[in-house]
Order: structure tokens, then C-alpha cells, then sequence
């Protein structure tokens, strides 16, 4: 039974990481826990549709003591579980945080396929959105409201850029423009720099957190998608999310 006002668990900052497959979501949360791990006390929640794959690949990476990354699977729909019925998520977060107390930082990894996936500001209190350049210069133009309303959207892989015929420069330009100025960090594991970007970006918003100054931002719903079998699922409404059954999408 959790103790949700228990006065000797502290409240974490909760991050949300989103963003489309293989973008490096996985990538960026091992990135963080190696470079803030030793003075922050961490924790990771991830969330697979019907695996624990991406708990697994952290626990792997050795980044961080493997009990203090859970998984969550979410089912069908797994935009749902960081969108419009958090309650899995924010057990396990509380849970960490009873477990581990203090937990300074709480990583959120979505899991799910999709470009406009974002979480509800009742579970994270600030969201990354990752994109990499191999996915083409002009998606961070197309927007949507993970590129354009996420709390920082990471620009990822530019290392890749010379060989995919992307102008970075250009793209980070053009997501700044889709977000109105909010922060865009391009990023690559083979540049410290980028990395040192990211770390600080995380060090000021905890700072920002304790201070009382943050106030989570909600990017927006999700736009309507299709899924694999063609049934339409729109997110537009947060207050109504009938779940149909396993595996076949469902319409409001
Ligand atoms: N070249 C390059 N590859 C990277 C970088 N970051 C991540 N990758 C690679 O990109 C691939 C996907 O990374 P993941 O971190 O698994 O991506 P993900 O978004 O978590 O993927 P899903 O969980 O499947 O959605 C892996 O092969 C990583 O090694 C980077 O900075 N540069």
C-alpha cells in the first residue's frame, strides 16, 4: 500500500522522455543516469506495450542499479498510460520514490510508435521530445505537439547528419521557429558538448523544481492517428477514453 503523504518520501521531479521509435528515447535516459547518476539519486519507469524491452536494454547498459528501473506495460494503446490514464505511471513513479527516498529525478520513457505522443502534466512535471535527423530535416517543421509544445525537443544523432544529407543548423532552426523560441538542443553521444547541454538543462529545471518555480506545461493531446489495422484513435477529448479490446485500436 503506498503512502502517498507519507512526510519522510520526497517528491520527485518527474521528466518525460517521447518521441518516435528509435529516435534514441533509451539512449538519452542512459546518457542522463551516466552523467548525473553519481550526484543525483535517480530512478527510470519505462513503458512497452506488451515487453519490459527497453527496462531491459537500461538494466543492460549498467548505467544505474537495476532495481531502480521498473517497466510498465501498457497494453494496446500505450499513449494512453502517459496521456489520458497515468495511474499505472504514477504508482510505479510513487513507488520508486517510497523504495528509493530520496529520489531526486524520475525518468518517464513512452513507449509506442508514435510522432505526437505526449504526457499529461499530471504525471511528468517537464517533457522531452526526441527526434534524430534520420528521420528526415523537415519533421521538426511538421510540428505537432511534442515538437511544439515539449519542454525541450532534442535534435539527436547529428553525428548521422553528413550522411543523411541533413543541414542541422537548418533543422534546429526550423523546430525553434514550430516552437517559438522554446528550447531545441541538438545532440549526439559522440559530442560532450551537446551532452553537457542536456545535463544542464536538467540540473536548472531540478533547481527550478525545488525552488517551487516550475510549473508543468501540457503540450497539448495527441493528434488523431491510425494504428496498424486501420481503426482511427483520436485523443482530443482527454475526458473520455473508452478502451476497446487488446490489440484492435478504438475510436471515441
Ligand atoms: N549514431 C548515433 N546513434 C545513436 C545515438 N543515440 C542513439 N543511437 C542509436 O539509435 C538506435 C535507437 O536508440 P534507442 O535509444 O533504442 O531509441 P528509442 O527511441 O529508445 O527506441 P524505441 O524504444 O524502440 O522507441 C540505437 O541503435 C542507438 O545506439 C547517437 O547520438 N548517434
Amino acid at each position: 500500500m503506498l503512502e502517498h503523504s507519507h512526510p519522510d518520501v520526497q517528491r520527485s521531479l518527474r521528466l518525460g522522455v517521447a518521441g518516435p521509435v528509435g529516435t534514441g528515447k533509451s539512449s538519452l535516459i542512459a546518457l542522463l543516469c551516466r552523467e548525473l547518476g553519481t550526484e543525483l539519486s535517480l530512478g527510470v519507469i519505462t513503458n512497452d506495450i506488451y515487453t519490459d524491452e527497453d527496462a531491459r536494454f537500461l538494466r543492460s547498459a549498467g548505467v544505474l542499479a537495476p532495481e531502480r528501473i521498473r517497466a510498465v506495460e501498457t497494453g494496446a494503446c500505450p499513449h494512453t498510460a502517459i496521456r489520458d490514464d497515468v495511474s499505472q505511471n504514477l504508482l510505479a513513479v510513487e513507488d520508486l520514490e517510497q523504495d528509493f527516498t530520496p529520489v531526486d529525478v524520475v525518468l518517464v520513457e513512452s513507449g509506442g510508435d508514435n510522432l505526437t505522443a505526449t504526457f499529461s502534466p499530471a504525471l511528468v512535471d517537464a517533457q522531452f521530445f526526441v527526434l534524430d535527423v534520420a528521420g528526415g530535416g523537415d519533421v521538426a517543421r511538421k510540428g505537432g505537439p511534442g515538437i511544439a509544445g515539449a519542454d525541450v525537443l532534442i535534435v539527436n544523432k547529428t553525428d548521422l547528419a553528413p550522411y543523411v544529407g541533413v543541414d542541422v543548423e537548418q533543422m534546429v532552426r526550423d523546430a525553434s521557429a514550430a516552437r517559438e523560441g522554446r528550447t531545441v538542443i541538438a545532440l549526439s553521444r559522440t559530442d560532450p558538448t551537446s551532452i553537457a547541454r542536456v545535463r544542464t538543462w536538467v540540473l536548472d529545471t531540478l533547481a527550478e523544481f525545488r525552488s517551487g518555480a516550475l510549473r508543468p506545461r501540457d503540450p497539448g493531446p495527441m493528434a488523431p492517428h491510425a494504428h496498424a489495422d486501420g481503426t482511427v484513435h483520436t485523443h482530443a477529448d482527454d475526458s473520455v477514453h473508452p478502451h476497446g479490446d487488446a490489440g484492435r485500436g478504438h475510436e471515441h
